[in-house]
Parts: structure tokens; C-alpha cells; sequence
């Protein structure tokens, strides 16, 4: 049996009035960019109540961030940050940038917000993570099947906390990891407390090879709380844990494995010829192709709260014609 989960249906609402927003983060002048406007078309499909803030470093270009904003994100510039220097090799080289998702804590406008990778797409609305009790850090948690994991002990000895009962921790390679989160996708509350303690712990703490993953486990391992993986299906999880996943139940895909961000698909990597990975890959472009999903920042729209009738205009009620500025933004 997997580790129990959080139960979201007995989940007190948070007293937290204060605004919310989703996050992501955006680095280079690549073909991330497509990830990023497929999330905001994805969220906008299913409603949510709350803006797509993205984070871009300083090497995203301008075209890229006016793209962004005519999708309705409100975007942010933020500094990278660095590990400190070291040997380290990350599993995949880009890794290093990630540090930067750091910089998310500092945005204390926001009392609560939900990161997504921009690999990330959402297939169904999960505003109620908000309503989720403070004072925690939640998160899905990681599968350790993948080659990606191959530097790790749990990799060499077949352990995945997904299917703890196969092949349990052995006494002789002393306490079981704590659980350990992909960070792909995580609910959190910003705090400048927090936010220097990060920076300031990171500065003493030798990088490892999943970057600001693994520094996040370690920061936040007595406040994590794992939530059921149908927030962050992490597509590995379909060939190594297949009895863990119920794919009609799945509200969030994460395209981490090889070869799975759709917008590079090709399907000749190994695994990429399933047909649950067609599927979610051919589900991802439905949503990025729709062009009644694009904001449509148009004048007839905003001046709906002017109508003197004190009707909605016809316009809204169009299933064609999005409105952009999600209701709590
Ligand atoms: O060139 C890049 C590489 C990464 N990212 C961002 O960093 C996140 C983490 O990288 P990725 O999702 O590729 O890692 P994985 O989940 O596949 O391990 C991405 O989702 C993007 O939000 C980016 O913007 N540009
Ligand atoms: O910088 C570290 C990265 O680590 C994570 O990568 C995944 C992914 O690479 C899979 O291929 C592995 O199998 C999986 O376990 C691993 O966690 C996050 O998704 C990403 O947002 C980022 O934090
Ligand atoms: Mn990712």
C-alpha cells in the first residue's frame, strides 16, 4: 500500500482570504514557451478562478512575454539563482536554472498560490487545492522507476515509495527516506521569511542531481503533506505503477518522461508509442490548437460592468469568446 494521502474531501476551508493565483516559470528563448500558453489555455478551459502568473529570467525575449500577456498571464521578471559552485553533475544539465523557482516565495501579495511546471497541463479545474490548511507544503509524490533516478540508492535496489511493498527498504541502509514530492507541481504560502531562509540555506547546501527538487524535500520535509497523484501524474507512473493510476480520474498530466513534452513529441522514445501516451499528448495539442481558448481581450468585454441594462452582454455568454481575466485576478 502507498503511503495514505491527504483526504480531500474532509479539508476545513483555510481562513485565508487573501489572493491566490497559480504560478509557473519560464527560462530561455525555447519551444518551453508553447508549454507555458498551453497551461494558460488549460486552465482557462476549465475555469479557473485565478490568474496564471509566469515568472520569466531575464534571457526570455520580449516577444515571447507579449505573447504571454495577450493569453492573459501577468508576467513577472525575476533574477536567476544559482547554486553554489560544486562538482555536482544534475541529472539533466538544464537543471541548474531551476534554482530560480525559488524566487516564487517573494511574491507575498499573494497569500497562497500553486506552482505548475510549464510541462504541466491541467484536464480539470483544481481551485479547491487553495482551500487547502496553511502551514503546509503539498505535493504528489515522485516515482523513482525512471533512469533519471539512477545515481540514487532507492534506484539501485528497485525501492519506490509508489509500491513501497515490492521491494522494501533494507535495515542495513539505515532509515527509510522521508517521502519525497515531485516538484512539478506543489500548493505553498509565500513568505520573505521563508523566501531568505531559502536563499540563505541554499548557499550552504551542496547541489544535488535534482537541483531545486531535491533542495525543496529537504527544506520542507516536516511540513510535506502528499496529495493524490491525479494533481501531478507523473506519465512514468502509468508503465511502472499502472495499479496506481486511474487515467479518467487524472486532473493534472506533468510530460516529465522522456520524449513526452507534447510540443516535441515524436514518438519514437521508448514508451512513447502507448496508446494512454497518444492519448494525453493528442489531448495537450487539443487544448493549445483551440482557438476559443485564446484570450480575447475585447473592449465589448470589458465594458461589461458599465451595461446599463445590468445584463450580462451576449458576448460573455458565447461559448466562443473567452473572457481572459479570470474573476478573483
Ligand atoms: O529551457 C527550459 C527548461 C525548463 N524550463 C522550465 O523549468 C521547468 C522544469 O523543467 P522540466 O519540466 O523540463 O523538467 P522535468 O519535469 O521534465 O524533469 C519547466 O517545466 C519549465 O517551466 C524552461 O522554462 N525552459
Ligand atoms: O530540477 C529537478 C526537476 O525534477 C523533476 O523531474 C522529474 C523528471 O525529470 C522525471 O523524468 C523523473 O523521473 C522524475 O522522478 C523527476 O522528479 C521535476 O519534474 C522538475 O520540475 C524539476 O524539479
Ligand atoms: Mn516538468
Amino acid at each position: 500500500m502507498a503511503p495514505a494521502a491527504v483526504n480531500l474531501d474532509i479539508i476545513p476551508t483555510a481562513s485565508n482570504s487573501k489572493k491566490r493565483a497559480y504560478v509557473t516559470f519560464l527560462a530561455g528563448n525555447g519551444d518551453y514557451i508553447k508549454g507555458v500558453v498551453g497551461l494558460a489555455k488549460g486552465l482557462r478551459k476549465v475555469n479557473s478562478a485565478y490568474p496564471l502568473v509566469v515568472v520569466v529570467l531575464p534571457d526570455v525575449p520580449e516577444e515571447h512575454r507579449r505573447i504571454l500577456e495577450s493569453q492573459g498571464c501577468i508576467v513577472k521578471e525575476i533574477e536567476p539563482v544559482y547554486p553554489p559552485e560544486s562538482q555536482t553533475q544534475f541529472a539533466m544539465a538544464y537543471y541548474v536554472i531551476n534554482y530560480s523557482k525559488l524566487r516564487i516565495w517573494k511574491f507575498v501579495e499573494y497569500g497562497k498560490m500553486i506552482y505548475l511546471d510549464g510541462d504541466i497541463q491541467v484536464f480539470d479545474n483544481i481551485d479547491h487545492l487553495f482551500d487547502l490548511p496553511d502551514g503546509h507544503f503539498y505535493a504528489v509524490m515522485d516515482c523513482f522507476c525512471e533512469k533519471t533516478w539512477s545515481h540514487s540508492p532507492q534506484y539501485q535496489i528497485g525501492y519506490c515509495q509508489q509500491s513501497p511493498e515490492k521491494v522494501q527498504w533494507p535495515a542495513d541502509m539505515g532509515p527509510k527516506p522521508s517521502l519525497f514530492f515531485n516538484a512539478g507541481m506543489f500548493v505553498f504560502e509565500p513568505s520573505i521569511s521563508t523566501y531568505d531562509d531559502l536563499l540563505k540555506t541554499l548557499i550552504v547546501t551542496p547541489p544535488t542531481p535534482f537541483a531545486e527538487q531535491d533542495f525543496l524535500n529537504m527544506y520542507f520535509k516536516d511540513i510535506y503533506k502528499p496529495i493524490p497523484l491525479v494533481y501531478n501524474l507523473v506519465l512514468a507512473m502509468l508503465w511502472r505503477h499502472p495499479e496506481n493510476v486511474d487515467v479518467d480520474e487524472v486532473k493534472v498530466v506533468h510530460y516529465c518522461a522522456a520524449g513526452s513534452k507534447p510540443w516535441r513529441y515524436t514518438g519514437e522514445e521508448e514508451n512513447m508509442q502507448r496508446e494512454d501516451i497518444k492519448m494525453f499528448v493528442k489531448k495537450w495539442w487539443d487544448i493549445y490548437n483551440d482557438k476559443s481558448l485564446d484570450c480575447n481581450k475585447n473592449p465589448i468585454l470589458s465594458a461589461s460592468s458599465n451595461n446599463i441594462n445590468g445584463e450580462m452582454p451576449a458576448l460573455i455568454s458565447d461559448p466562443k469568446v473567452t473572457v481572459c481575466a479570470p474573476s478573483a485576478a
